[in-house]
């Protein structure tokens, strides 16, 4: 309509379009000793090192999932979702990562229970598979992603999931975000297991930025198309499901119209996109990456090569937030990193203006028009593949002093999903293969480094009375637009 040029209503999306929430297995589960479950490189940072987390929180409890899985499917649907993305805790399946160490009943039992659920609520599941929980045997054993080893562990762990769960589970995504596993868990060392080159500040004791990212990113990405191949010579014939990766980008804005800043804007989106979709689409890491990264730039062998390109039904896409980008070079004094490898600069701001306004996490500035970008983008860099956006949302800083009256009413985060949904009905109309959105995320959760400092959820968790849910005014939106 004229009057609100951004009005955005559900039937603007084709009927089949899903619409969802996403969750990880760490942020949301808890009941980290129970059921089986053996210790991922999670507990084990957030334990080790409870000052690299902004409130010295863990995932012990976070907010207590396994246990309440039914009440929360309820909310799910009386909002009137018809999807739910979750995550699978490889060491509810393999507490000791590997299959020699037994396959855990009792987490097989746990994730057959809240499938059965969300289908006998009519909700359809996505299955991640990996959201960054690594078995902590296999990072003592031989350093997780950061060895070959880790293909043939994730494989047969894919293949139990497939195995148990795929006669009911038609959507798989393999990795969430390989791009943050590496670059936060290897360049910048804020994610676990917090490894980087010491100069890079970040309080590690080990690590090697300029080479552990790329390494870590080979071997996930080795690590999914073993899977994908697992599933299509397997399952996927008999159990007609899909299988596809989320991958996280910016939209990158050039910082002015130079040739330069063009360039680079292209080049940023090739370091943190490109990086896989190249290979996914064309079998190589994009060329920029082999020109500026050199022989530090693990290669494909032609197998490999021949497994990795077209390794997916559906690309999943996180989209946050968007940068200004300028060439740049960098003189730090012969230290190699991912972070300066790309000879770009990205800033949140131009001649004193910000990019969009500001949202909770320092890092998350809204720009809804990157959402349609990165889509149209998508569409002509790599041959319009499907894809579901499989995380987009926007957070509060938690204020502890808040009424929870107050607490409930998240106008921005209205604003955020009116506009970012306005913006993928533009992308759709465009011709984009968009099949269905994801909010981040139902509840507010345990948000990795800031602990429980920040929210995201459009219903409100409680860390203060026995975790109990209350639903945001956005969660209220999004049952008017689901026509609830
Ligand atoms: N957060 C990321 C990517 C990331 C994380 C840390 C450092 C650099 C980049 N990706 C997605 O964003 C979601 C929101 O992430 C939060 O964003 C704000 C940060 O302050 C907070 O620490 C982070 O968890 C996560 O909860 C999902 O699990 C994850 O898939």
């Amino acid at each position: 309509s004229t009057a609100n040029p951004e009005k955005i209503s559900r039937s603007q999306f084709p009927k089949g379009f899903l619409f969802g929430t996403a969750s990880s297995a760490y942020q949301y589960e808890g009941a980290v000793k129970e059921g089986g479950r053996g210790p991922s490189i999670w507990d084990t940072y957030t334990h080790t090192h409870p000052e690299k987390i902004a409130d010295g929180s863990n995932g012990d409890i976070a907010i207590n999932s396994y246990h309440r899985y039914q009440e929360d499917v309820k909310i799910m649907k009386d909002i009137g979702f018809n999807a739910y993305r979750f995550s699978i805790s490889w060491t509810r399946i393999l507490p000791n990562g590997k299959l020699s160490g037994g396959v855990n009943m009792e987490g097989i039992k746990y994730y057959n229970n809240l499938i059965n659920k969300l289908i006998s609520e009519g909700v359809e599941p996505f299955v991640t598979l990996f959201h960054w929980d690594s078995p902590q045997a296999l990072e003592q054993q031989y350093g997780g992603f950061l060895s070959q080893h880790i293909v043939e562990d994730f494989r047969d762990y894919a293949n139990i999931c497939f195995r148990e769960f795929g006669d009911r589970v038609k959507n798989w995504i393999t990795f969430n975000e390989p791009w943050s596993f590496s670059i936060a868990g290897y360049a910048s060392g804020i994610l676990a297991p917090g490894r980087c080159s010491s100069w890079e500040n970040s309080g590690c004791s080990m690590g090697d930025s300029g080479r552990e990212p790329y390494t870590v990113s080979h071997n996930q990405l080795l690590a999914h198309a073993a899977a994908v191949q697992v599933y299509r010579d397997k399952y996927q014939v008999k159990q007609k499901g899909k299988i596809g990766i989320t991958l996280v980008s910016n939209w990158m804005v050039p910082y002015s119209n130079s040739k330069q800043d063009k360039d680079a804007a292209k080049r940023a989106l090739e370091f943190m996109y490109g990086w896989f979709m190249d290979p996914l689409t064309k079998g190589d890491y994009p060329p920029s990456m082999r020109t500026l990264v050199g022989n530090r730039l693990p290669r494909f062998t032609k197998e490999q090569s021949k497994a990795i390109n077209g390794s997916f039904d559906f690309i999943g896409l996180n989209y946050y937030t968007a940068r200004y980008t300028q060439n740049t070079k960098y003189s730090n004094n012969g230290n190699k990193s991912y972070n300066t490898d790309s000879l770009t600069n990205q800033t949140v701001e131009r001649h004193g203006t910000a990019i969009g306004p500001k949202a909770g996490s320092p890092w998350l500035y809204i720009y809804p028009k990157g959402i349609e970008e990165l889509l149209l983008y998508t569409k002509k860099t790599y041959n319009n593949p499907t894809i579901y956006i499989t995380e987009n949302g926007v957070d509060e800083i938690n204020n502890e002093n808040l009424p929870l009256q107050e607490a409930l009413v998240d106008n921005t985060r209205i604003e955020f999903y009116r506009q970012h949904l306005f913006h993928i009905q533009r992308a759709l109309k465009e011709g984009v293969d968009v099949r269905g959105y994801f909010a981040w995320s139902l509840f507010d959760n345990f948000e990795w480094m800031d602990g429980y400092t920040v929210r995201f959820g459009i219903n409100y968790i409680d860390y203060k009375d026995g975790l109990k849910r209350y639903p945001k005014h956005s969660s209220k939106w999004f049952q008017h637009f689901l026509h609830k």
